[in-house]
């Protein structure tokens, strides 16, 4: 199966829906697939120049009232809630082709869950398009219009996230595309379909709304690790900030740490997630460095043993560590934190704290390595401190003193 040549992703493509008139549509044809309904998704021409696409019956909205979706009389169409009211939108396209169709279901989803947020912050189901096809008996995701006039067949598949089908449009000359193709097409689409809805739709949603924009004093922390999560939130609200995780955005992407240092690794995490929804955002990066393995696992600590696996972690730790004698089981852990803001440099700031690797665990507190870090100045292991304790004298304690020394400047300029 093949993607669109010249796309590594599927995109949620902009349909500028204004500058495209109609050239052709099909009428409306309606097939039965086993119990699923299968309708055109296009339906009649309502105007010259109009291609209604009716999504009303996906949105569960009861009425049907039009509405242009360019116009600037919408927002005030909508002061109604909506979901009371209904409404169709309208879109004009230039041609029929799958993949403008495809666009303009997906960029319709997106314009419709944007309205709602703003209006009274009703959540969609949410529903993709895309049109798949055969050229030369080869499956193709993500046809362009193209591609589409050089494909044996093809169909624009609507699909919401619980993985009903919701219409297949099929060309009157693919009538008789059933069978194995059918299903070749449907599981082809359906991989193109769940990206679409995990990824781009939800972002150019969460972008273009911004949840948070207007609260001042939120800092968003591009982590997904619980732990560093609790403690930046004890960190950093008695400073008067309001603190939000990737935990909190499901939809934003995994930010892959690709970094050769710490400090590569939290600049990507912080720019990219920063890049992406526009607001400050902070980064963590960090790590055990033992003396006695040359530094290790250090940038690797997450997935040492096993991706965030802190049992299996723990154990090749004291494994790799059987044979080292107390006084040479030195270890530094450390933390580096990027801040980042749209149009601004990164401010770099970072902390470690001195410890030595236990024999066995001591603690349940914390999280990571904590249990077989002993800090000599407490006499205690970090699992056996509480927040606060830990808070003060850890790698990401520190590091956060020496942001905030810096943090007023670099926040005026
Ligand atoms: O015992 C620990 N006490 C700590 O205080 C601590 N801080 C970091 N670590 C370890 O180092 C990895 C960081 O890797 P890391 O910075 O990439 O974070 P992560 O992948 O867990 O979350 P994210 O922030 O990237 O989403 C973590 O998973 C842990 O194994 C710690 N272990
Ligand atoms: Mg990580």
């Amino acid at each position: 199966m093949r993607k669109h040549e010249n796309r590594d992703n599927l995109e949620v493509r902009p349909v500028s829906i204004t500058k495209l008139s109609l050239k052709q549509v099909d009428s409306a044809i309606e097939y039965r697939l086993g119990l699923t309904k299968v309708t055109i998704l296009v339906n009649e021409v309502s105007t010259a120049g109009e291609l209604t696409v009716d999504i009303n019956q996906w949105l569960g909205i009861k009425a049907s009232v039009n509405v242009d979706v360019i116009t600037s009389s919408l927002k005030t169409a909508l002061a109604e809630p909506l979901k009371e009211k209904g409404f169709a939108l309208q879109v004009q396209i230039t041609q029929v082709d799958g993949d403008v169709v495809a666009a303009v279901i997906n960029a319709s989803y997106v314009a419709i869950q944007n309205l709602l947020l703003q209006n009274d912050g009703q959540q969609l189901k949410p529903f993709s398009a895309v049109n798949v096809g055969f050229i030369d008996f080869e499956l193709f995701v993500d046809l362009t219009g193209q591609e589409e006039s050089d494909a044996d067949s093809h169909l624009v598949i609507v699909q919401n996230e619980s993985g009903a089908f919701l219409q297949l449009n099929f060309e009157k000359s693919n009538a008789d595309l059933l069978g194995d193709k059918l299903t070749q097409l449907l599981g082809g689409a359906m991989e193109g379909l769940s990206e679409l809805m995990g990824n781009s739709q939800k972002q150019t949603i969460l972008i273009q709304n911004n949840h948070i924009e207007n609260q001042k004093d939120v800092i968003l922390i591009a982590t997904k690790n619980e732990g560093k999560a609790t403690e930046f939130k004890r960190l950093f609200n008695p400073l008067g900030f309001k603190i939000t995780t990737l935990l909190d955005y499901p939809e934003l992407p995994d930010v892959e740490e690709t970094g050769k240092t710490f400090e590569e690794n939290a600049k990507l995490k912080a720019e990219t997630i920063s890049n992406l929804t526009k607001l400050p955002v902070l980064a963590d990066d960090s790590g055990l460095m033992v003396d006695a393995l040359g530094g290790r696992p250090g940038i690797f600590s997450a997935r040492y043993a096993r991706d965030h696996d802190d049992a299996a972690n723990n154990a090749k730790l004291l494994h790799e560590l059987t044979d080292v004698p107390k006084e040479e089981r030195t270890a530094t852990f450390h933390t580096t934190l990027v801040f980042a803001r749209p149009g601004s440099e990164s401010l770099v700031a970072d902390g470690e704290v001195a410890g030595l690797i236990l024999g066995i665990p001591r603690g349940d507190n914390g999280f990571g390595y904590d249990p077989l870090f002993y800090v000599p100045e407490l006499d205690k292991s970090m699992a056996e401190l509480t927040e606060t304790e830990k808070n003060k004298i850890s790698h990401r304690g520190r590091a956060t003193v020496n942001l905030m020394s810096e943090f007023n400047d670099w926040w005026e300029k």
